[in-house]
């Protein structure tokens, strides 16, 4: 019988397909409105149900945030369970950037949440904060590689605040250590093309990894970087920052790409000229 692919090389295999984005589902209050649609229930249905359609069959990953979900309760929770269940029926893949991160005992219910394989909420892979301890992330990483799905952790972030935190130590930062046991720990294991376990390393970061030499060329998962687009960085921008890894960045743009709606066409427009600015950048 032949092994189910892990996340990391289905992630692979639907990049080499589509191109490197990914398209944030972000149902900001602002974008509603500009949609014409109401800050509810039917609006984020409504909203998501055009991401989807214009996303589906052209793109290799797709992010909800899920904090702009939660903000409507549980009926925001609903309309992203129904997301997630269209985006599985259209075998596209997602990850729930949940940013979650807890103590041992109360990480299991997080993991099982995200991605375990009877909850609704159980996504291909998920965002989580690894402030509380790398190991303390372990039941999530654990239920990923059980259930064939994938981990992002968060490590060098986009926002301008991360590096007050995330840059203070130099080369022993929290960020490089968290890289050199994700390298080591959890991607050790088999896989074709990428392991299941990723970073978030933001396109904004410039030359920090550099700085805090950290070195990715021997990181073996797939990274996703958000920053390109709304948040200032160019494709050239981010290509500098991942020189060396670019087959392995996964590159997010949320209002990008949402701010063409409401329309599922005009959003297709954008996410293919975001796609051909990438490849573009990529191959020079
Ligand atoms: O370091 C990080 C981690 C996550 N994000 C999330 O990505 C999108 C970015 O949205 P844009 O509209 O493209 O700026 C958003 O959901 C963030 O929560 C990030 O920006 N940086």
């Amino acid at each position: 019988m032949t092994k189910a692919l892990g996340f990391g090389d289905q992630l692979a295999l639907a990049m080499g397909q589509y191109g490197p984005l990914c398209v944030g589902v972000d149902p900001h209050p602002g974008l509603l409105e500009q949609w014409g649609l109401e800050d509810d229930a039917a609006g984020l249905e409504s909203f998501c149900a055009t991401v989807l359609e214009a996303a589906a069959g052209r793109v290799a990953l797709l992010k909800p945030q899920v904090a702009l979900f939660e903000r409507h309760g549980s009926v925001g929770l609903a309309v992203l369970e129904s997301l997630l269940a269209e985006a599985r029926s259209r075998s596209l893949l997602v990850v729930a950037d949940a940013k979650r991160g807890d103590i041992g005992s109360t990480m299991q219910a997080y993991a099982d949440a995200w991605l375990g394989e009877k909850s609704p909420l159980a996504s291909d892979s998920v965002t989580l904060s690894p402030y509380l301890g790398f190991e303390s992330l372990r039941p999530a990483l654990d239920l990923a590689h059980e259930q064939q799905r994938g981990t992002f952790v968060l490590a060098l972030t986009s926002n301008p605040e991360g590096k007050t935190v995330q840059h203070v130590g130099g080369e022993r930062s929290v960020a490089a250590q968290i890289i050199a046991s994700a390298v080591a720990e959890n991607n050790a294991r088999d896989f074709l093309n990428m392991g299941p376990c990723g970073l978030v390393v933001g396109a904004t970061v410039g030359r920090a990894l550099k700085e805090l030499q950290i070195d990715l060329s021997t990181f073996n998962g797939p990274i996703l970087a958000p920053g390109y687009g709304a948040q200032g960085a160019s494709a050239k921008d981010l290509y500098a920052v991942f020189a060396g890894v670019e087959d392995q960045v996964v590159v997010n743009s949320s209002r990008g790409i949402l701010q063409a709606g409401p329309t599922a066409q005009a959003l297709v427009e954008k996410i293919e000229a975001a796609n051909a600015d990438l490849v573009s950048a990529r191959n020079k």
